[in-house]
């Protein structure tokens, strides 16, 4: 029997990182994976291909330059699936070539098969010939990620009811569609045949979506997508959805009907703890399949961690990553000098695209922390100009005494790497003032940052003018 000091189950972004560490770290590591899934839900058929799909979409629709050449413009009249699974495949390909070799050449032994736990320190591999292997550790870490929540009473088939891993092989590109449930999959997607022109009607139980956002850009959001006539049915919840010859109606409790080509039913994930034999390793997994651990990602049986969507919330590739290397870390004792903390961003790759970093202006008023908004509107930016987006903003919120950055909301043209300015900022304790006094390259839409904190301080100025206080003049930072 193979023996290692750790056994990794699960190949996405917590596991392989999980176990590159481990190896970094001078120990002997192996990750299990089943056949077909190397690079995990990520690479093959969450993150990767959803994000890729999208940068197909924006550019064969031309959708994103129609400010600029009108409303008629497109790169490519009927956009087929072969369109735009090409650049899918040829992503996930390449993506799954980068994790082998990262792999190998750290000398991480690849398991391909179905891991199961015969005691607290052995996996049995099943593979897809019926063999089994037998292999043993000191620590294991389970990265097994979620699937598709699938309710018994839905007849998913693949080609007119689908899951978020099915759709990516719908076998034509829909005239209409209802997408069940406006989480960030439901809604990333929606806006995604929105844009290709497929009609869509989004159901969601809850009044509104996206909670955790701001809610002026999600207001922003919402009204993008209208514009691409996305129908939103928010409080309503689905009763069943019904498969007939001419296509699908769903019926919601309300008694309302509606009928489509497709349904998307994306309401939530399972964690794809089933198959694993927990119990036998002295574990429980809850109803949602998850698994609980500490702050250092060990589970109530201390050599075995859990890392990953399989612990649930945030459930993001780049958090899965970050926990993947600090269980690796506080398992061979190496020390990790910061907490995994609040200042994570969250990216949701809707067209257009969100996001933030830090404290929502409803959180921080619920908490009564005293606070400024300074606006940027990408309208007013010469770059916003060059680029055809009027309607991207970016918001930051500043501390009305300390003046130290709270958060950064932005929505529009490259929001999701825009953020990590604000981020580092704040990671670093910077104030407002950093931003007043910095140069940014012209014309970027970074110059947004700017503009922005400019706004900030020109409100405090304002009231510092009307109360007679110092709090609206620049505060250095100290030396
Ligand atoms: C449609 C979609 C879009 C997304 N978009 C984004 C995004 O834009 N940004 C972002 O940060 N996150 C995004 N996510 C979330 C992201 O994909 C996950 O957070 C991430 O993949 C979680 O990584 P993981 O390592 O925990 O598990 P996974 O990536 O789920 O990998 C787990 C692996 O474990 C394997 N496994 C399970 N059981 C066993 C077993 N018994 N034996 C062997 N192997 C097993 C599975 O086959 C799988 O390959 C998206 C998710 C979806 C579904
Ligand atoms: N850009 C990103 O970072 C990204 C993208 C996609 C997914 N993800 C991750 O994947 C996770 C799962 O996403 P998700 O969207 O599947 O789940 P979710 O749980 O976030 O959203 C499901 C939504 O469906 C609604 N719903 C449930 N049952 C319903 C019903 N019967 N009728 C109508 N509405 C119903 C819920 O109220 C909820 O709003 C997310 O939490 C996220 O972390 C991240």
């Amino acid at each position: 029997m193979d023996s290692y000091d750790m056994i990794v189950i699960g190949s996405g972004p917590a596991g392989q990182k999980a176990a590159i560490a481990a190896s970094k770290l001078g120990h002997r590591a192996a990750v299990v994976e089943k056949r077909d899934m190397v690079g995990g839900v990520c690479i093959n058929t969450g993150t990767i291909p959803s994000k890729t799909l999208r940068e197909a979409v924006i550019y064969l629709t031309g959708l994103t330059q129609r400010e600029l050449y009108g409303q008629s413009y497109r790169v490519k009249q009927d956009i087929t699936v072969g369109d735009l699974s090409a650049r899918t495949t040829h992503v996930i390909g390449r993506e799954i070539d980068v994790i082998r070799n990262q792999l190998a050449r750290n000398h991480v032994d690849l398991h391909i098969g179905s891991a199961q736990f015969q005691d607290a320190h052995t996996i049995v591999v099943n593979g897809a010939d019926g063999h089994t292997t037998e292999i043993r550790a000191d620590k294991i870490v389970i990265a097994v990620g979620t699937r598709p929540a699938r309710p018994q009473s839905v007849d998913f088939d693949g080609s007119t009811i689908v899951d978020s891993d099915q759709i990516l092989s719908l076998e034509k590109v829909p005239g209409s569609m209802v997408v069940v449930g406006a989480g960030v999959i439901g809604i990333e997607y929606a806006s995604m045949f929105a844009a290709l022109g497929t009609k869509i009607t989004v159901v969601e139980k809850r009044p509104t979506m996206l909670d955790f956002c701001d809610r002026e850009i999600v207001e922003a959001l919402t009204y993008q997508l209208r514009d691409l006539a996305v129908t939103f049915r928010f409080s309503e919840s689905v009763r069943e959805v019904q498969k007939h010859p001419a296509g699908t109606l769903t019926v919601l409790e309300s008694g309302k009907k509606i009928p489509a080509d497709t349904v998307l039913y994306s309401a939530g994930r399972q964690g794809v703890t089933d198959a694993l034999n927990v119990a036998a390793a002295g574990l429980s997994a809850t109803d949602r399949g998850r698994v609980e651990v500490n702050e250092h990602f060990q589970t109530e049986v201390p050599h075995i961690y859990a890392v990953g969507d399989v612990i649930g919330f945030p459930a993001l590739a780049a958090t899965s990553m970050e926990q993947g290397r600090r269980a690796s870390y506080h398992a061979f004792g190496e020390p990790v000098e910061t907490k995994l903390g609040d200042l994570q961003p969250i990216g949701i790759y809707t067209v257009p695209e969100i996001s933030f970093v830090g404290r929502t202006e409803e959180d921080l008023t619920q908490a009564n922390v005293p606070f400024e908004v300074g606006v940027s509107r990408y309208r007013e930016l010469a770059r916003g100009a060059i680029l055809g987006d009027s309607y991207g903003m970016l918001k930051i919120l500043v501390h009305a005494e300390s003046r130290e950055l709270l958060g950064v909301h932005v929505f529009g043209t490259n929001a999701t790497e825009l953020v990590h300015i604000g981020q580092t900022l704040m990671g670093c304790g910077g104030t407002v003032d950093y931003l007043v006094d910095a140069v940014f390259n012209y014309p970027t839409l970074a110059e947004s940052y700017k503009v922005a904190a400019l706004d900030a301080v020109n409100k405090m100025r304002a009231i510092a003018r009307v109360t007679g206080s110092t709090n609206g003049s620049y505060h250095p930072l100290p030396e």
